[in-house]
């Protein structure tokens, strides 16, 4: 194994002051469904690590190891069973406007142009007219989307329509983003001109990001840390800093750093569904 897999990265101990320090600390986290059976199914155990402030943590795993859960959990959109969360030191107990998220389908008011969507939040939290337009504008041009302010979702590409959501989310200033495949349905080339926009975007906003994909290649462009978890049951396997220079362009895959920790990540989701089997 390469380089990577001699110095894998070792978490450290949650500090007492860890709610301070960290953006974002998930502390012993479990999560059980229960079937109409009564059956449980435990989808996350005993989960624990901390996003730093202004970070790019990305959450990589096989199918159903847990990602989209630990998202929603994060979100205040389910409950953990047992364990805390706490974004900006405050314990999750609810949706709330400190957190933007970004899902894979298309979330946009389809009855709402560009700039609607955009300013929605904004508007219902009453901020000043002329503070929303500037807002707006703003984001409009973060995204590349000026031209396009007055058009209605159904008229844009899916790339587009993510742009939007994007756009959206910053909009409210969220204290973290949360982006659960967000770029799962789109072709393989918009694919890599949104993952090259959303790191130019996170590269002005300097906002924390929590981004789950099963893409390997895409968390390694992406992240200055990569969660590596397991499934059955959910668990974080391994955490490893990405100390590839920013900013990364596409050709950032043929680096041998990047072909080092690739081949290390894949090794430990082969090693989880050696474990199923
Ligand atoms: N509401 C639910 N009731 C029962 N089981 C559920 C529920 N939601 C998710 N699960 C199960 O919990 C596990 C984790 O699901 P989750 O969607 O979080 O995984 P994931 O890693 O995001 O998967 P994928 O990459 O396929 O989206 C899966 O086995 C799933 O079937």
């Amino acid at each position: 194994m390469g380089a990577v897999a001699k110095k894998p990265y070792i978490m450290p101990p949650l500090s007492v002051y860890a709610e301070v320090a960290a953006r974002l600390r998930v502390d012993n986290v479990s999560l059980r469904y229960r079937s109409p059976k009564g059956e449980t199914f435990t989808a996350l155990n005993r989960v624990s690590f901390e996003v730093p402030d202004r970070q790019f943590a990305v959450i990589v795993g096989p199918s159903g190891c847990g990602k989209s859960s630990l998202l929603y959990l994060t979100a205040g959109l389910n409950e953990p069973t047992e364990g805390y969360i706490y974004v900006g030191g405050q314990k999750v107990d609810g949706p709330g406007a400190d957190r933007g998220m970004v899902f894979q389908g298309y979330t946009l008011f389809p009855w709402l142009t560009v700039r609607q969507n955009i300013e929605f939040g904004l508007k219902r939290r009453g901020l000043p007219q002329d503070e929303i337009r500037t807002i707006v504008e703003f984001y409009l041009g973060e995204v590349g989307l000026a031209k396009f302010a007055e058009h209605h979702p159904k008229q844009l590409s899916g790339g587009m329509m993510q742009r939007v959501a994007i756009a959206r989310a910053l909009a409210n200033d969220p204290q973290i983003l949360l982006m659960d495949e967000p770029f799962g349905a789109l072709d393989s080339q918009t694919r890599l001109q949104m993952q090259q926009l959303l790191l130019q975007v996170w590269g002005n906003s300097k906002k924390t990001v929590v981004f789950v994909t099963h893409d390997i290649d895409e968390a390694i462009l992406l992240a200055d840390r990569i969660y590596v978890m397991g499934a059955r049951p959910g668990r974080i396997k391994e955490v490893l800093d990405v100390q590839l220079e920013r900013p990364r362009s596409l050709d950032v895959v043929m680096e041998p750093e990047f072909i080092s920790m690739k081949r290390h990540i894949l090794g430990l989701l082969h090693d989880d569904m050696a474990e199923v089997h």
